[in-house]
């Protein structure tokens, strides 16, 4: 493709097609603030099409060798829609032609417009042709971002602006190899997130090894992490590689870091510092080259602070340390996972299931999930199972109180609805800490008590 490519002399180009040369010549001069290309017949005007790709093209039907019938128009427009969907196209409807117009407009023109021409008429038609093209164009680009962050980092659902900030961040540091850690609540998606590090980095090829330091008994954690030789302990019947050598080349996911005892802490700071392993039983250094993602829900700081974890090895493992939002804290981004989750469950367990209802849209929106992702993805599972109808209701997803599926009832349940939100974000967001959250809320501390007593809500 050519010509109208740069960018910089960004002037919308209109294709005008039409074999009379002085329509043409009024049609060439008519508009200003257009880039204007001319065609007089069907091969001419596609040249152009490829050649330009205007966004805005008026069409005369009767066209050579045809000039008194239709046909060649109507090739001509199907040629054009085939070419470039998107194009807007104004057929010209002469004397007794404003049935071959509509029969083009079924056919996907745009519009059309009758001669003789009135300038000023199709001038504005030509204008709220460009406008739509141009607001279509914007539309298809954010449909297209919002399904790539949909699915482009990791696989994550997520549309609210708390994390984009998260995804881009990642994205960012994904290539580098940089010790991330990831500070969230249980289920806020630390590991799709830790995965979707790893997919984004050049160690995208090799292996992705997680192991959750707080599920597994302190005895068995060093052998799990670093492996064992044969008959270094009872039960040790063969050599076995640990999560680290495993995910050599790879990335390693140490899952609730904050849970590794202080002795292991030591042995784990100085596998980052030489990035060499012995395995338990073993003497000898087997160099390993990993790339360290790690996860807590714990308040790390204040373990450094109070001598539980090592300051040395946070800062090893600490060097991008991103927070993720609980899921309260991501606007809109509740109704999304809903609609994400509820297809993939209904498939398999329920396929009648076809969408939510108001009050359960309206539940979904009001509930302050504490349990985050995870606990929104069980419930939708649960909800597709419990569902008699099409729709799933409020009461399938089991989410307890009755007033915020109430706020279609009138003002003042409105009110309840938006206050009961809006306190619970606030309290995720100060970590539960009245003072900050009323602080948030631009409300006074016993306002807020009182709010929190009358609606029944908890710290
Ligand atoms: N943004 C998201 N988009 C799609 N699925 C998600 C998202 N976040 C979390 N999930 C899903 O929610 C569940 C919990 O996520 P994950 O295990 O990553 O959370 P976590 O923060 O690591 O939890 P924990 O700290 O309890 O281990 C998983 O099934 C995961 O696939």
């Amino acid at each position: 493709m050519s010509a109208s490519a740069s960018p910089v002399e960004a002037r919308p180009v209109l294709l005008i097609v039409e074999d009379d040369l002085g329509l043409q010549r009024q049609l060439r001069w008519a508009y200003e603030g257009y880039e204007i290309v001319v065609a007089s017949d069907r091969v001419t005007a596609i040249e152009a099409i490829r050649a330009h790709e205007p966004a805005v093209v008026t069409l005369d039907l009767g066209l050579p060798p045809d000039p008194d019938g239709v046909a060649e128009g109507f090739a001509t427009l199907r040629e054009i829609l085939a070419l470039k969907p998107d194009t807007k196209v104004i057929i010209a409807s002469g004397h007794g032609a404003r049935e071959s117009a509509l029969l083009a407009i079924a056919e996907g023109a745009w519009d059309f417009y009758a001669k003789p021409i009135d300038i000023d008429v199709l001038g504005m038609i030509v204008a709220r042709a460009f406008h739509v093209h141009r607001l279509e164009a914007e539309n298809r680009r954010l449909a297209a971002r919002v399904a790539a962050s949909g699915t482009g980092f990791g696989g994550v659902i997520a549309a609210s602006p708390e994390m984009a900030l998260v995804t881009r961040t990642l994205e960012r540091v994904a290539p580098a190899n940089v010790a991330v850690m990831l500070l969230g609540a249980s289920g806020t998606g630390k590991e799709v997130l830790a995965r979707g590090v790893h997919d984004a980095s050049p160690r995208a090829r090799g292996r992705f090894v997680a192991i959750n330091c707080a599920a597994i008994p302190e005895t068995l954690l060093e052998s799990e992490l670093f492996g064992h030789e044969k008959g270094a302990f009872t039960g040790a019947i063969k050599t076995t590689e640990g999560k680290i050598e495993q995910a050599a080349g790879g990335t390693l996911f140490l899952d609730e870091i904050g849970d590794v005892p202080l002795t292991l802490q030591v042995k784990l700071l100085r596998f980052l510092q030489e990035r060499v392993i012995e395995r338990v039983g073993g003497r000898k250094a087997i160099p390993v080259d990993t790339r360290i993602v790690c996860a807590t829900h714990q308040d790390v700081d204040a373990m450094v602070a109070a001598g539980r974890f090592r300051e040395d090895l946070y800062y090893r493992l600490a060097e991008i340390v991103v927070r993720i939002p609980s899921l309260a804290e991501r606007s809109g981004d509740a109704a999304l996972l809903a609609r994400h989750f509820l297809p993939k469950y209904a498939k398999t367990m329920n396929a009648g299931v076809t969408g939510l209802a108001p009050d359960a849209r309206a539940a979904i929106d009001g509930w302050s999930w504490p349990g985050n992702v995870r606990e929104l993805e069980n419930r939708i599972k649960r909800a597709v199972i419990m569902a008699d109808g099409k729709l799933i209701t409020a009461a399938d997803l089991d989410l307890g109180g009755t007033a915020d599926t109430a706020d279609g009832l009138n003002l003042r349940a409105a009110r309840e609805v938006a206050d009961r939100k809006a306190i619970r974000r606030a309290l995720s967001r100060a970590g539960g800490n009245i003072s900050s959250a009323s602080r948030l809320l631009g409300i006074s501390r016993p306002t807020l008590y009182d709010l929190l007593k009358s609606y029944d809500l908890h710290a």
